[in-house]
């Protein structure tokens, strides 16, 4: 489904911030997979995911999505098959606008100035949608977006991602900057979507138990490399205390 072939990204090359950030990456996502992803910080898990949408530029190495290589294929083109989620909810949403046309913005993608009327038939899909968080946001259609709590906002933002199911669906720290139960809550519906949606997706985490909770397969980064592949298997026989081995410091 996805391909990485040794990819290498460096930052600052020939210069004394010199950074080596992804160290020749080969991987291979299968169709349907959710992968979680752990590392210590500056491990490269975003570089990771910055090559996969284009944000990130790569020496050498080449991306192949779906049997196509898209290493050279511009991020916004990238945007309309893969979706991506934030720590901070703000970066997925436009705070000016309502709910209702921030999912609008997403049901028609972004194709014009306008894509955030609302149609009539929008409304009921919209609806439909949000009762399945159980947040009572369905009754909420009208509110501007930053009057929200950052949880609302995030399973919003979730709601907006997988309104048109993306072929790869990249969750960067995504419930990060929720409180606990907020974060379960945005976890559970994930993992609830996914699933229903058949989407392939990764999601980076600093949360161990998450991490071996969640997706069938766990990639451990250090130092810009995957130094740890774990399967579904491998992945249910660990405990959260048997991570800690495999961080580099
Ligand atoms: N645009 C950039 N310019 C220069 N260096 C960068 C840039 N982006 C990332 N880096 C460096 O590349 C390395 C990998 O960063 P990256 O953000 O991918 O790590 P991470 O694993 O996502 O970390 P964290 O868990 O802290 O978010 C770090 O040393 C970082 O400082």
């Amino acid at each position: 489904m996805l391909k990485l072939e040794h990819i290498n990204v460096i930052y600052n090359e020939g210069t004394k911030l010199e950074k080596r950030a992804l160290d020749d990456v080969s991987v291979h996502i299968r169709p349907g997979e959710f992968v979680t992803i752990l590392g210590s910080n500056g491990a490269g898990k975003s570089t990771f995911f910055n090559v996969i949408t284009g944000q990130a530029p790569t020496q050498s190495g080449n991306v192949i999505l779906d049997g196509k290589d898209i290493t050279h294929e511009k991020e916004h083109i990238r945007s309309k098959t893969i979706g991506r989620l934030f720590q901070n909810p703000a970066q997925g949403t436009a705070a000016g606008l309502t709910v209702e046309e921030n999912l609008a913005l997403s049901a028609h993608n972004n194709a014009s100035l306008f894509s955030f009327a609302v149609k009539k038939k929008d409304i009921a899909l919209f609806q439909k949608k949000l009762k399945v968080l159980n947040m009572g946001l369905e009754e909420r259609l009208k509110t501007p977006i930053g009057l929200l709590s950052g949880g609302q906002r995030q399973a919003v933002a979730l709601i907006m991602a997988v309104l048109n199911p993306p072929k790869l669906l990249l969750l960067d720290e995504h419930t990060a900057a929720l409180d606990p139960k907020s974060a379960k809550t945005i976890l559970e519906i994930t993992d609830q979507l996914v699933r229903s949606e058949q989407m392939t997706a990764l999601m980076i985490t600093h949360n161990m138990s998450d991490a071996l909770k969640y997706g069938d397969r766990l990639l451990i980064f250090n130092d810009g490399k995957i130094t740890k592949d774990f399967s579904k298997e491998e992945k249910e026989k660990l405990k959260p205390a048997d991570l800690l081995e495999f961080y580099e410091v």
